[in-house]
């Protein structure tokens, strides 16, 4: 367990706060009308907040993932440690059943386990190691979120006017434990003085742009302009944008990158007109296992999210829908992939060693 200096995890738009036996959550399906949280005492009820996306976003699913571990060690009945262990692991199946690509949330159960095989003592003396590393797990998500974005300030281009950066979904500190991957970037250049404004795709069908990244540039007094997901190829052909950076649910070992939908096609655009792309991203999002991004397991979510908005429909009866969460970025279009490490080309993400 790495030892740092601590970080506040205490903001009022991070996600997810621990007190005293329970986990409160930031409940995301309601921003930006109402901040609002949603109290979670057992795993089961942990689970379902992933599934339904009360909190989402890789890093943050982790954290998540890692309290829904400590609740359920708390649910265990008293017996032998054998069945301690065992029970253990099924409450770890249970979470990891809830969504497929991002990688951190099996990253975040793994090291769960490992903490309770390595825990000697009693199942409380496991419980208290198992609460330990999950506050460990979010601290130092916090600390790499402030790493990325000071690495992402050495790449960004330089330009004789301030930037003016294009993102996609959301990638704030409600998609970590606290100040966000490509929007922490942009946090940072906001805070050296280097940034102009920040155009938020709204992010189809679910909305993360103009319901959250919309809503934390406000907090923050960032100056954001929404753009619906078609607009893109025209502002880039038009010269409003300096650079496109956003997250990462999984990068394969070569770099390819898997992200919510529409960002490849934004890699594509963004390539088509000489716009430098980049993905901010902690290393625990790299996923060494695969070679390529072939093997990324792409999340389909409810028809219901495609065929309406809120509770009003947008289409007729009788129609067929498709709704694949997220889409692979190839590695040659990304110009470089930022993380707490530094920098570096897609085909060098070995070189910074493993999470
Ligand atoms: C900081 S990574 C956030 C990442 O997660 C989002 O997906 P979802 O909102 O479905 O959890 C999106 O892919 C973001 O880039």
């Amino acid at each position: 367990m790495t030892v740092s200096p601590s970080v506040s995890i205490n903001n009022p738009i991070y996600p997810i706060r621990w007190q005293e036996d329970r986990v409160y959550l930031i409940d995301q399906t309601r921003l930006p009308i109402e901040r609002a949280e949603v109290e979670i005492r057992t795993s089961e009820e942990m689970a379902r907040a992933i599934e339904t996306m009360i909190v989402r976003g890789a890093p943050a699913i982790g954290v998540s993932a890692a309290y829904g571990m400590v609740l359920g060690a708390g649910e265990i009945p008293a017996g032998t440690l054998e069945e301690f262990r065992s029970k253990l692991k099924t409450v770890a199946d249970r979470l990891r059943r809830t969504r497929p690509t991002a990688v951190n949330l099996f990253w975040a159960i793994d090291r769960m386990l490992e903490t309770a095989d390595r825990t000697t003592g009693d199942a409380d003396d496991i419980r208290r190691a198992l609460w330990e590393t999950a506050l460990q797990i979010q601290e130092d998500d916090v600390r790499t979120c402030k790493a990325i974005g000071e690495h992402g300030l050495a790449v960004l281009p330089e330009t004789p006017e301030k930037l003016r950066i294009l993102t996609h979904c959301n990638t704030g500190a409600l998609a970590t434990a606290g100040y966000g991957t490509a929007l922490g970037v942009i946090r940072s250049a906001w805070s050296a003085n280097r940034l102009l404004k920040v155009y938020a795709d709204e992010t189809r069908p679910r909305l993360q742009g103009s319901k959250l990244t919309a809503w934390e540039c406000v907090q923050d007094g960032i100056p954001v302009t929404l753009l619906t997901d078609s607009m893109a190829a025209h502002c880039m052909k038009q010269k409003m944008i300096d650079a496109v950076i956003v997250g990462a649910d999984r990068i394969a070992a070569n770099g390819d990158t898997a992200n919510k939908i529409g960002t490849y096609s934004l890699a594509v655009v963004s390539k088509a007109h000489n716009v430098p792309f980049y993905v901010a991203a902690p290393l625990s999002t790299v996923d060494f296992s695969l070679a390529d991004g072939s093997g990324i397991p792409i999340e389909e979510r409810n028809p219901s999210e495609v065929y309406q908005v809120g509770s009003t429909r947008i289409c007729p009866e009788g129609v067929d829908f498709y709704n694949p969460a997220f889409d692979v970025t190839p590695a040659e279009l990304i110009a470089a992939i930022i993380t707490e490490r530094g920098a570096v080309k897609p085909g060098d993400l070995k070189s910074l060693g493993s999470s």
